[in-house]
């Protein structure tokens, strides 16, 4: 894999190193900064439903993509070339690299998705794990991402920011352990429940080396990062808090921490909690200290944004540590409403408009999950210039 980035060194200031940027509206929204309009992205903005990814696509495999940094700039370029209304960019990669980097072996099956040859099956595979990686050297292993990333920044001479990301590690533990998709993820709640001391342990080492990722990826170039929680929902209460929460404010407090040594300014760090509802959003906001916030929260289109803006509004007043800090809210149209006509399109961008009002400035506009392969590429067009469409609140 090192030989398909040769040596990657970081740039000593990624805050003068790239070109000026000439759009901020996503870095001002996500510090919830008042904005002429609210900015827009779409989570898998590059990926199947465009012709052009579909052809690159026939002669790559794609963690091939993945780890060619020329490849995964050209892809994440994309969509900024086709969409002038996009405001970010996400780098192309997928959350699975991580479960790689820690010895795992991943392949993306044509129709199927991922797959594990050898997923954690018995105790003693997390044994393995964790002795296997307990000298890691992340930067090591992923420095092909911080090679796209920091090419992709050059690519992009300012247009928008540039957006990293990595999975939380309750939903890569869940594919290391599952092996793949799964409805139930019957064995993944097996091992929380069964062996819930050697859970916490690949947890806690999953979560140690999504931070140092993440710091690597925002030190390459990465302007604000986003955590991928998109099994949130699973988790009973009390579960999601022990079992993912937990480990996603670990993210952040690591990352903090690491680019303060750094001396490297912390960007805006989004936490995506899909399908976990009022009851996660509240218990983000009731467990969030100084050092493990999140700047953004993303929404599914489950909950509409009057409920989530109560939910954490109600986790905060539970707050002991007094953090009071301010939520940027991110989502949170139907990804299937793209398949419903313009029309109907540009009706649900008003309403949801009309629900973001109350939580703006700190709205960034989304879709609630991502881009489905089948959306046709002008309903993308028509969503994107409806958001844009928007006027000032
Ligand atoms: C769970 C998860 C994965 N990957 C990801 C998540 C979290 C978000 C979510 O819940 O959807 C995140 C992801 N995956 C991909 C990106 C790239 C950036 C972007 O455009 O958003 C991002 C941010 C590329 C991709 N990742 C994948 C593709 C399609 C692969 C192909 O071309 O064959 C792309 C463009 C494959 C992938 N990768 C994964 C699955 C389940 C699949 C197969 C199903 C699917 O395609 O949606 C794991």
């Amino acid at each position: 894999m090192a030989e398909l980035c040769g040596d990657y060194a970081f740039p000593a200031d990624p805050a003068s190193h790239f070109p000026e940027m000439r759009n901020t509206l996503l870095l001002s929204a996500a510090r919830c900064q008042s904005t002429s309009r609210p900015p827009v992205w779409v989570m898998r903005q590059a990926g199947r439903y465009l012709p052009e990814f579909r052809k690159l696509r026939e002669s790559h495999d794609f963690f091939e993509i993945c780890r060619t940094p020329e490849l995964a700039a050209e892809i994440t370029l994309q969509p900024i070339d086709r969409y002038p209304e996009l405001d970010a960019s996400i780098i192309f990669s997928d959350i699975l690299v991580v479960p790689q980097a820690l010895g795992m072996q991943v392949d993306m099956l044509p129709a199927h998705g991922p797959h594990f040859p050898r997923p954690l099956r018995q105790p003693e595979d997390g044994e393995k794990l964790l002795k296997e990686t307990d000298e890691l050297n992340v930067d090591a292993e992923l420095r092909y991402v911080y090679a796209a990333i920091t090419l992709t920044r050059q690519k992009l001479e300012g247009r928008v920011p540039l957006i990293g990301f990595c999975g939380s590690p309750w939903t890569l533990f869940a594919y290391m352990i599952e092996g793949g998709g799964s409805k139930t993820l019957q064995q993944a709640h097996t091992w929380i429940n069964r062996y819930p001391e050697l859970s916490h342990r690949l947890l806690e080492r999953i979560a140690d080396t999504c931070a140092q990722f993440l710091v690597g990826q925002i030190r390459a170039g990465a302007q604000m990062v986003q955590i991928f929680d998109s099994w949130a929902g699973e988790l009973e209460a009390g579960k999601y808090r022990a079992f993912s929460l937990q480990y996603c404010y670990q993210i952040s407090r690591t990352v903090r921490q690491l680019l303060e040594h750094h001396q490297i300014s912390c960007p805006p760090i989004s936490l995506f909690p899909k399908g976990g509802g009022p009851i996660a959003l509240e218990s983000i906001a009731q467990g969030s200290q100084a050092d493990t916030h999140f700047d953004v929260i993303g929404l599914d289109w489950t909950i509409d944004a009057e409920h989530a803006r109560r939910a954490l509004e109600e986790g905060a007043k539970l707050n002991r540590a007094g953090w009071r800090g301010q939520i940027a809210l991110q989502g949170n149209m139907n990804p299937n409403m793209l398949y419903a006509g313009q029309e109907a399109i540009s009706r649900d961008v008003e309403r949801m408009a009309a629900d973001f009002r109350p939580s703006r400035p700190g709205w960034i506009a989304n879709l609630g999950h991502g881009i489905t392969p089948g959306v046709d590429p002008e309903d993308m067009k028509h969503f994107l210039q409806c958001v844009q469409a928007i006027r000032p609140a």
